[in-house]
């Protein structure tokens, strides 16, 4: 039977990024695309963000994270704010740092007592690192388009690694494109050969940008943290912006700030607790 078989979760969001988490610190379990798939099957959610016991002193967990696809991701800034709220709620915690694929994350509690903020580490520009499958030196823009080749629809996005690879098209109105069809043509396209998360961004001021996002391996969401600090990063780095902007998603507000004194990304927002629940097991009856 399934290590996940009437264990409880916890189902949250992150302005709207629809979350589960899953506390497997006391289970030696390593959660399997199969089984990632059939939570998303009962409990439906963009990200499911596993804690695993710590491997790291000094370190609270080991944070997995899965797009409802099945597959990992290094980064996922709204599922950790939740984590965050999780975690503090339970040890009375103002400050916390995880693990994840991408590296170590600081997190702490924000400005105000719903709020939490992560430290999303320093963003690559690198085409190796994006990865991108072809050489571009100057990542600020990349030739990429779809389209008419000329008159294209969509093209020249800033890419930049948040942890997890990231396109962002600047567009006037970002709900003008039809980004559910156009999301996963750009997702899987060649140029990206971990695939990537696709966002329209429009700079209203050089405080304020809004921006709407395609995930990989998720599809359209309310909101994506590290898409958010990926925008606002290639924003500053264009010099369109300052380097503390507010974000505006579908789901809701974040403040990003790209600090001046080591490059680090801190994201600032909310997490909501929805409901907590327990694993059915007949859920993972066909799961290997
Ligand atoms: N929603 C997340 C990002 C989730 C991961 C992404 N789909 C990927 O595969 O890279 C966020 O808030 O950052």
């Amino acid at each position: 039977m399934s290590a996940l078989a009437n264990h409880s979760f916890v189902k949250m969001n992150g302005i709207g990024n629809e979350i589960v988490v899953l506390d497997l610190r006391d289970v030696k379990h390593v959660v399997t695309p199969d089984e990632a798939r059939a939570v998303a099957s009962r409990v439906p959610y963009d990200q499911l963000m596993v804690l695993q016991p710590p491997r790291l002193d000094g370190t609270e967990a080991f944070i997995r994270i899965y797009n409802n696809d099945g597959s990992e991701s290094g980064a996922c800034g709204n599922g950790m704010r939740c984590v965050v709220r999780q975690v503090f709620g339970k040890t009375g915690q103002a400050s916390a740092t995880f693990e994840t694929r991408a590296g170590l994350l600081n997190c702490w509690q924000g400005p105000a007592p719903d709020l939490y903020t992560v430290d999303m580490g320093v963003p690559k520009f690198g085409w190796r690192d994006i990865p991108l499958a072809e050489e571009f030196r100057d990542t600020r823009y990349i030739e990429l388009q779809i389209g008419p080749i000329d008159a294209p629809i969509l093209h020249s996005p800033s890419v930049v690694n948040m942890g997890n690879p990231h396109a962002v098209f600047w567009v006037g109105d970002i709900h003008a494109y039809d980004l559910e069809r156009f999301g996963p043509l750009l997702e899987n396209h060649p140029i990206f050969p971990e695939r990537a998360n696709i966002t329209l961004a429009h700079i209203i001021d050089r405080d304020h940008i809004e921006m709407r996002t395609w995930e990989r391996g998720a599809g359209l969401t309310k909101a994506c943290g590290s898409a958010a600090c990926a925008t606002a990063v290639a924003a500053a780095r264009l010099k369109r912006t300052n380097r503390i902007v507010q974000m505006t998603l579908p789901g809701g507000e974040l403040t990003i700030e790209w600090r001046e004194r080591d490059d680090h990304v801190l994201m600032t927002g909310t997490a909501t607790f929805e409901f907590e629940g327990r694993f059915e097991p007949s859920l993972f009856a066909s799961v290997a």
